[in-house]
C-alpha cells in the first residue's frame, strides 16, 4: 500500500496515480507492506506503530520542538530571521563563528576517541548526507556566478579579515539550504519549510542493516552480514553496497563484526535455525547492545548517569524490564536534535592518532577529515590495530574553551571542497532550519524567561556573554546554536544545559515511540529474562 509519507495516511489508487503523473511518486510517499503485530523490527523501520505505519520509515517528517521562526519575504519565499530590534539581517555565520570559536588543539584530561566514534556512529543511525551531498556534488557552484540564480543555494561569505582566508583568495564557502517536503514536490511551496528525515529514527544501528531493506549485504548462510577480509582482517565490504563509511567507520565495523560474531554463536545453539531466524536475531541483539552503549555507557558518560536516572532516560535497576512505551508517540526524530549534536564537533580531534598495544605513540596520525570521502587506509599496513588502541587511548578534544580543531574549521570536507568549514554550516543551517532564538529555547528547558543578556550569566561566562554581544545587538537574536556553544557544561556531566535538554527530550522520546525497545518484556521477540538481565 502507498501512504503518503509526509502526512502518513494511506492514499487511495487516484493519488497514487497523480503523484507518479507529477513524478513525485518516489520522494512524496511510502509503501508499506501490511504490518504483522507479532513481526520483527522491520529494517525499512514501517510498522513500528501500528497505527501509523510508515512512522519510523525514512523520508517522514521531523518534529519541532518549537514552532519555526522564519521571514516571510513573499507567499513561498521563507528567509531566515533577522534582528529582533533592528531588523537588519544577523551577523554571518563564518564572522560569528571566529568571534566565538577559535582554531587549536586542546586535548580532554579524561574522555578519549571512543567517545566522539561512537556519538557520531549513533548520529548517523538518524539522520544521513543528502544535505552535504546537495552541495558537494548536486550544487558545488554556490559561491560561482551561477550559483546566484539558484534558491537553494546559501553560501556562507568569509569577511575580508578572517583570521585564516586573509591568506588565501577565498571569500565564499560553498553551501545550499536543507532539502525540505517543499524542495521535493511533496508540499506547496507557500508551506513553511520543513526537512525530511533521510534516515529511519530509531536507534536501530541502520548504519550496519541500511535504512531500506538491501539483502546485498547479507551472506544468506548462517545469518551473517557478508564481509570482506584484508590481511586477515574482516571489514565490511563498501564496493557493490549502498554503505556510506566515513568518520562514522568505527562503529560500523565494530557493531558489523558484532553481528556476524553473535549469529556464530547463536548457530552454535541452534544448529536448525534458518538463516532468516539467525540473522533476525542476531540483529536484535546487535541493536539491543547498541542501544544499551548508547543511552547507559555513552549517554551516562556525557550526560551523567544520575542526571539521566533522575530524568526518566535510564532504569535504576536494569534487573527487571520496564515498559515505556506509548504508541500515541509516534517515531520521530526533533529537528533539533541532530542541530545540537553537532555541538561535539567542539570536541572532535581532528588527528587520528596510532597507537601500538603498549599504549605507546606512534607519531603517526591520519586525518579525520579526509574520512569524510575515503576510508581505505584502515585497510591497509594494520591501521585498524593501531586506530582501535587509538580508540581508548587518545584524548578528544577539550570543551568548554571555544578552541576547536582547525580541520574542522577550514578543511571540513578533506579533499571534496577546498575549504569548509563544519561550525559555519552548523550555524547557518541552524538558521535554514527555522529555529527561534536561543533564549525561547532556555525558557522551553528553564521555565525561566531570558530578559537580557545579563540573565545568562547563570549559565555561561561573561567573557563569553561579551563575546555574543559583540556579534548580537540584542539577547533576542541569539542562535540557537551560538548559545549552546557558549554555554558552560552541566555538573556531572561533560554537556551544555541546553544540549542536554533537547537530547534528553530525544532520548525520552525514542524509548516512548519504539514499539520494539530491548527493555520491554512485551513486545515481539522480546528478550527472555535470563538473557535481558545479562546484558
Ligand atoms: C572529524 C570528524 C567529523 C567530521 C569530518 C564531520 C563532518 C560533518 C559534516 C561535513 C557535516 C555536514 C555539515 C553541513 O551541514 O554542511 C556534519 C554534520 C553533522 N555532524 Fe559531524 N563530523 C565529524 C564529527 C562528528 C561528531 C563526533 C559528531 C557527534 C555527534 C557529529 C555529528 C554530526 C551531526 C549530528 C551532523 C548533522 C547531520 C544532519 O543534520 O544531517 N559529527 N558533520
Amino acid at each position: 500500500d502507498y501512504y503518503s509519507s509526509y502526512y502518513g495516511a494511506k492514499l487511495t489508487s487516484a493519488q497514487v496515480d497523480a503523484y507518479r503523473s507529477n513524478g513525485t511518486l518516489a520522494n512524496c510517499t511510502n509503501v508499506v507492506e501490511p504490518c504483522n503485530p507479532n513481526e520483527p523490527r522491520r529494517i525499512n523501520g514501517t510498522c513500528n506503530n501500528l497505527n501509523n505505519p510508515t512512522r519510523g520509515a525514512t523520508r517522514t517528517p521531523y518534529y519541532r520542538l518549537l514552532d519555526a521562526s522564519f521571514v516571510k519575504a513573499s507567499d513561498s519565499v521563507f528567509n531566515p530571521r533577522v534582528s529582533a530590534c533592528t531588523g537588519a539581517s544577523l551577523a554571518g555565520a563564518r564572522d560569528l563563528r571566529r568571534t566565538l570559536l577559535v582554531d587549536g588543539r586542546v586535548e580532554d584530561d579524561k574522555l578519549t576517541h571512543a567517545v566522539t566514534h561512537m556519538s557520531v556512529f549513533f548520529a548517523t543511525d538518524i539522520t544521513n548526507t543528502q544535505d552535504t551531498t546537495n552541495y558537494v556534488v548536486w550544487r558545488p557552484y554556490c559561491c560561482k556566478p551561477e550559483g546566484a540564480n539558484d534558491p537553494q543555494c546559501a553560501p556562507n561569505l568569509v569577511p575580508a579579515d578572517d583570521y585564516v582566508h586573509r591568506f588565501t583568495n577565498i571569500g565564499c564557502l560553498n553551501m545550499t539550504k536543507p532539502l525540505t517536503f517543499q524542495t521535493s514536490g511533496c508540499l506547496a511551496q507557500t508551506t513553511t519549510p520543513l526537512r525530511i528525515v533521510d534516515a529511519t529514527p530509531l536507534f536501530d544501528l541502520s548504519p550496519v542493516y541500511g535504512n531500506v531493506d538491501e539483502p546485498a549485504r547479507r551472506t544468506k548462510s548462517g545469518g551473517e552480514l557478508r564481509i570482506e577480509t584484508i590481511d586477515g582482517i574482516m571489514f565490511p565490504p563498501t564496493s557493490g553496497l549502498n554503505l556510506l563509511l566515513g568518520v562514522n567507520f568505527i562503529g560500523i565495523i565494530f557493531f558489523w563484526r558484532f553481528h556476524n560474531h553473535i549469529a556464530k554463536k547463536i548457530a552454535e545453539v541452534n544448529p536448525c535455525w534458518t538463516d532468516e531466524q539467525i540473522f533476525q536475531t542476531a540483529r536484535e541483539i546487535n541493536i539491543a547492545s547498541g542501544s544499551q552503549i548508547l543511552y547507559y555507557e555513552l549517554m551516562a558518560t556525557l550526560m551523567g548517569a544520575d542526571n539521566l536516572i533522575a530524568d526518566g532516560v535510564l532504569a535504576e535497576d536494569q534487573s527487571t524490564f520496564r515498559d515505556p512505551y506509548d504508541p500515541t508517540v509516534i517515531p520521530q526524530i526533533s529537528l533539533e536534535y541532530p542541530a545540537v549534536l553537532r555541538w561535539m564537533h567542539l570536541m572532535q580531534d581532528g588527528a587520528l592518532k596510532f597507537y601500538d598495544s603498549k599504549g605507546t605513540y606512534l607519531n603517526n596520525s591520519f586525518p579525520m577529515v579526509n574520512l569524510t570521502s575515503n576510508i581505505n587506509f584502515i585497510k591497509r599496513n594494520g591501521n585498524m590495530a593501531y586506530i582501535t588502541q587509538g580508540c581508548f587511548r587518545q584524548p578528544t578534544g577539550k570543551v568548554n574553551d571555544a578552541v576547536v580543531d582547525p580541520d574542522l574549521l577550514n578543511l571540513g570536507l578533506g579533499g571534496l571542497q577546498r575549504s569548509n568549514d563544519i561550525l559555519t554550516n552548523d550555524l547557518a543551517k541552524n538558521r535554514y532550519f527555522g529555529f527561534p532564538p536561543y533564549v525561547k529555547y532556555r525558557e522551553f528547558c528553564s521555565g525561566e524567561k531570558v530578559t537580557s543578556f545579563e540573565d545568562l550569566s547563570s549559565i555561561m561566562p561573561y567573557w563569553a556573554i561579551d563575546a555574543l554581544k559583540s556579534k548580537y545587538s540584542c539577547f533576542e537574536d541569539i542562535d540557537l546554536l551560538a548559545g549552546v556553544w557558549m554555554e558552560s557544561i552541566i555538573d556531572n556531566g561533560y554537556v551544555p544545559p541546553t544540549f542536554y535538554c533537547i537530547v534528553k527530550e530525544q532520548l525520552l522520546h525514542n524509548i516512548k515511540s519504539d514499539r520494539h525497545w530491548y527493555e520491554r518484556a512485551d513486545r515481539p521477540n522480546a528478550f527472555s529474562e535470563g538473557i535481558y538481565t545479562k546484558n
